[in-house]
C-alpha cells in the first residue's frame, strides 16, 4: 500500500449525509477518495453497494474502503463475500485500530443508526492512521485468506 491509501466510500440510504461528511473529511486529510454513492436517500439495497465498493478494492483500484448502512452489519456481510476483502463493523476507535493492526482489514463498516457523526469521523481516523503489525497476525490473516480457496 502507498503512504496515502486510496479510499472508496459507499453506503445504502441509511445516512447519505454522514457518508458525504466522511468523504469530505477523508479528502481534507489529503487522501484520494471516491464516493460511489448512492446520491439520493431513496430506499436501496445494501448488498449491491457493499459489493460494488469491495470489488473495486479487490480489483486493485483502491486500497481501503468505508461503508455505511443502518447497523453497518449487512453491508459488511456483503463486502466480505468478495474474495480478498476483510471488513469489520466498528462502533469504537479501539476496534477500528485493531482491525487494521491485527486483522489487516481493508474495509471499515459503520452503523449510521448506531453511532453519531462525530464518533464516526474519529473511527475513520483511527482506521486510516493504523498500520498492520504483521508478525503472528500475518499468519492468522493468511489463514483467513486460505479459507477463500
Ligand atoms: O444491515 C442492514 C442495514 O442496517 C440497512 O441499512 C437496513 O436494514 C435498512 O433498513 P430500512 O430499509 O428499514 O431502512
Amino acid at each position: 500500500m502507498t503512504d496515502k491509501p486510496r479510499i472508496i466510500i459507499s453506503s445504502d440510504h441509511a445516512d447519505i449525509a454522514l457518508r458525504q461528511d466522511i468523504a469530505r473529511h477523508v479528502a481534507e486529510r489529503g487522501f484520494t477518495v471516491e464516493d460511489i454513492g448512492p446520491e439520493t436517500a431513496d430506499s436501496t439495497d445494501y448488498p449491491k453497494h457493499g459489493e460494488a465498493a469491495a470489488r473495486r478494492i479487490a480489483a486493485g483500484e483502491f486500497d481501503l474502503g468505508i461503508l455505511i448502512c443502518g447497523t453497518g452489519q449487512g453491508i459488511m456481510m456483503a463486502a466480505n463475500k468478495v474474495k480478498g476483502i476483510r471488513c469489520g463493523v466498528c462502533s469504537d476507535t479501539f476496534s477500528a485500530k485493531m482491525i487494521r493492526a491485527h486483522n489487516d482489514a481493508n474495509m471499515l463498516s459503520m452503523g449510521a443508526r448506531v453511532i453519531g457523526g462525530g464518533l464516526a469521523l474519529e473511527i475513520v481516523d483511527a482506521f486510516l492512521d493504523t498500520a498492520f503489525e504483521g508478525g503472528r497476525h500475518g499468519r492468522r490473516v493468511d489463514m483467513i485468506t486460505a479459507i477463500e480457496d
